[in-house]
């Protein structure tokens, strides 16, 4: 485990532990990826904003990271998390595998990755059906790569030739969400749009999605996820920030925790990682996860640069 110095942390913190791991495949550009473990007397949290997010865009990551290791995760009201498998913009043959691999009923597949033609989405939409069976629910998620036509033009194609249960951020913007809702039958699912909005408890999502995607980090914590659920009355699906299974078991106990569950949650993500930081990893179980923590007791040991970085980014959020 690797130390960081324990100077100027919130009370209650009595240690820290930087990983870092490398991915089985790129994902979200990174190929490597890397946080601090956080221990309180309520367990460990995970602090793990990608790096281009700023100091001021990682103050709520930090405060989830303190919420789960200083307070008990609200009372769940179920035992286990029905999950999606993730399958990135790899190529046909590989998505098929990882999704019989996964035993999970539900997809979220990657499509619009930069350098990537509309032909590649289809092979690797095609790979997933035929892997899943006519019984299995795809998504899509675009992370805002499309305008409103092309995004128009590539749901209805992806529909009709796959069966799509939602389109995760389609476009950038509401506007453009709620444009695009209107042409099309597929239903659109708001992740971006809340998650890096100032305020995620006051955009207006009425016209714009179907489906509200919680994370817990980019939100500030699990409580105030509830909230976010709360405050939009939508469906919700609780995603993860691709975290190691600290970070996953937060994901768990706001799925856990919420009133509804209608669809499979994105917290199967351990599985994009070639090591996780526990013995017991939270990795699903004929497309389930339990409402577990599990203990840090094998962090991959990070570099002496990667934890300098880490020091100083908790230093520059702490006085943001
Ligand atoms: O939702 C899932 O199946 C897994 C999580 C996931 O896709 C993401 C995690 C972290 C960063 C994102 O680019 C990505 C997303 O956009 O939802
Ligand atoms: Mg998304």
């Amino acid at each position: 485990m690797t130390a960081l110095p324990a100077a100027a942390l919130p009370a209650g913190i009595t240690a820290l532990a930087v990983y870092e791991v490398p991915l089985r495949a790129r994902f979200r550009g990174i190929d490597v990826r890397d946080g601090v473990l956080l221990r309180g007397p309520a367990g460990w949290g995970e602090f793990s904003p990608f790096w281009d997010y700023d100091a001021v865009e990682s103050r709520r990551w930090w405060a989830a990271a303190v919420e789960a290791a200083t307070e008990a995760f609200p009372e769940p009201v179920r035992a286990s998390v029905p999950v999606n498998v993730t399958v990135p913009a790899v190529d046909a043959e590989r998505a098929h595998a990882i999704v019989v691999a996964s035993g999970c009923r539900t997809a979220k597949v990657k499509v619009a990755e930069p350098g990537q033609t509309h032909e590649h989405d289809r092979a690797r939409l095609e790979a997933v059906r035929d892997a899943l069976g006519p019984g299995g629910a795809i998504r899509v998620d675009a992370n805002a790569a499309w305008d409103v036509d092309t995004a128009v033009q590539r749901v209805r194609e992806l529909d009709a030739a796959v069966g799509l249960e939602y389109v995760e951020q389609p476009c950038a913007t509401l506007p453009e969400l709620a444009a695009l809702r209107r042409r099309i039958d597929v239903r659109v699912a708001v992740d971006e749009g809340v998650r890096r909005s100032a305020d995620p408890l006051a955009v207006d999502l009425r016209e714009a999605g179907d489906v509200v995607v919680l994370k817990v980090q980019p939100l500030g914590g699990v409580r105030a996820a509830l909230r976010v659920a709360e405050a939009h009355g939508l469906p919700c699906v609780v995603s993860s920030a691709l975290e190691s299974s600290v970070g996953i078991a937060a994901g768990v106990a706001l799925a856990a925790a919420l009133p509804e569950l209608p669809f499979a949650c994105g917290l199967a993500t351990v599985a994009l990682f070639t090591g996780d930081v526990s013995s017991s990893p939270l990795l699903p179980v004929e497309g389930a996860l339990p409402v577990v923590r599990p203990e840090p007791d094998r962090v991959p040991t990070a570099g002496e640069a990667t934890v300098a970085r880490w020091a100083t980014r908790i230093d520059e959020v702490l006085a943001a």
